[in-house]
């Protein structure tokens, strides 16, 4: 299997290191129209609790965008604790083709709505639905073989097995794929194939990331759900990771991205989320959350609005 090298190519993807765009995003480039007013109303709102007339609004605007999509969560509530939520009727969607980046202050509860998608903690009310199927707390396997792809943050590659063993795993359930799915990944990452016989544990954090998102990718995944993939990096090995995920969207795979990395993320990602408090705060393109003061104030710091 191959890729067209023109899909690798992406208006958004730039050797800049600030990844400053020469494409001027539009807000009717958000699936589902403008956003602009919703974002500002509920950015006016971050922080602050909805009073039951803007939260009708919100979940009305929600319905209306997350119509058709690829993924859907509609009114989650999840938590690890019995008695202690840390998602408070979260609503999500991805539409095919979208890389969608879930910002906010830490512990807001990004990791657990990635995790809540994906079935691994269990969901005390609300929905989550892949092509409109309901997939709430299915386990990873049945995921897996409806095209879900995972990458956690942590512990996400086998240490003691190769690169090239680490990749077998990821196709064990269709073990006759493996030599084209392997081609396909060592053309995202050559790194894997120049040293599929590496031990995954004598690799550097960066290497082991794109160890993890291979492995992921060895499953022909339609939905990727990446749970802080520049985490821990260096400069450099974060600018690549965020190039290769703008790249493996343009063969074709939607992506989930929950981002430290606020700024980068929204950099890269058609549409971010903020999540605040287990709730999404609100939803727009990410060019648009860049440059909306109430972000920056809240969840891009300083740093961003010097530049
Ligand atoms: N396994 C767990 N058991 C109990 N509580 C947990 C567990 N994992 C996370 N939490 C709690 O859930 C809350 C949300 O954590 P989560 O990791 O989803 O936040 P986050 O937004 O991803 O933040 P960060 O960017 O800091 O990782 C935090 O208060 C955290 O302490």
């Amino acid at each position: 299997m191959t890729i067209d090298p023109s899909q690798g190519k992406d208006p958004r993807e730039s050797t800049n290191p600030e990844y400053e765009f020469d494409r001027p995003v539009a807000d009717s480039d958000a699936p589902g129209g403008s956003v602009t007013e919703s974002t500002t109303r509920a950015a006016q709102q971050a922080g602050q609790e909805l009073s039951p007339a803007e939260l009708a609004a919100t979940r009305g605007e929600h319905e209306r965008l997350a119509e058709g999509a690829l993924v859907r969560a509609d009114e989650l509530i999840a938590g690890y604790v019995p008695g202690v939520n840390i998602l408070n009727g979260c609503d999500f969607y991805l539409q095919d083709g979208e890389l969608v980046g879930i910002i906010g202050p830490n512990g807001a509860g990004k990791s657990t709505l990635l995790k809540a998608l994906f079935g691994l903690i269990p969901v005390r009310s609300g929905s989550v639905t892949l092509r409109g199927e309901d997939i709430t707390a299915a386990p990873a396997h049945r995921l897996v073989s409806l095209g879900v792809g995972y990458v956690p943050q942590n512990n996400n590659v086998f240490p003691s097995l190769t690169i090239e063993e680490n990749m077998q795993m990821g196709v064990y359930l269709r073990p006759k794929s493996f030599r084209d799915r392997f081609d396909y990944v060592a053309e995202l990452f050559p790194m894997l194939g120049q040293r599929r016989r590496t031990k995954a544990g004598a690799l550097s954090g960066g290497e082991r990331q794109m160890v993890a998102m291979g492995r992921a990718l060895m499953m022909e995944p339609s939905v990727l759900l990446l749970d802080e993939p520049s985490a821990g990096l260096s400069p450099a090995y974060q600018d690549e990771v965020f190039i290769r995920c703008r790249r493996i969207n343009a063969t074709g795979v939607s992506i989930i991205m929950v981002e430290q990395n606020a700024r980068r993320c929204l950099q890269i990602c058609d549409r971010g989320y903020v999540l605040d408090q287990g709730r999404n705060a609100y939803t727009a393109t990410g060019e648009s959350l860049m440059h909306d003061p109430k972000v920056i104030e809240l969840y891009l710091g300083t740093l961003a609005k010097a530049q």
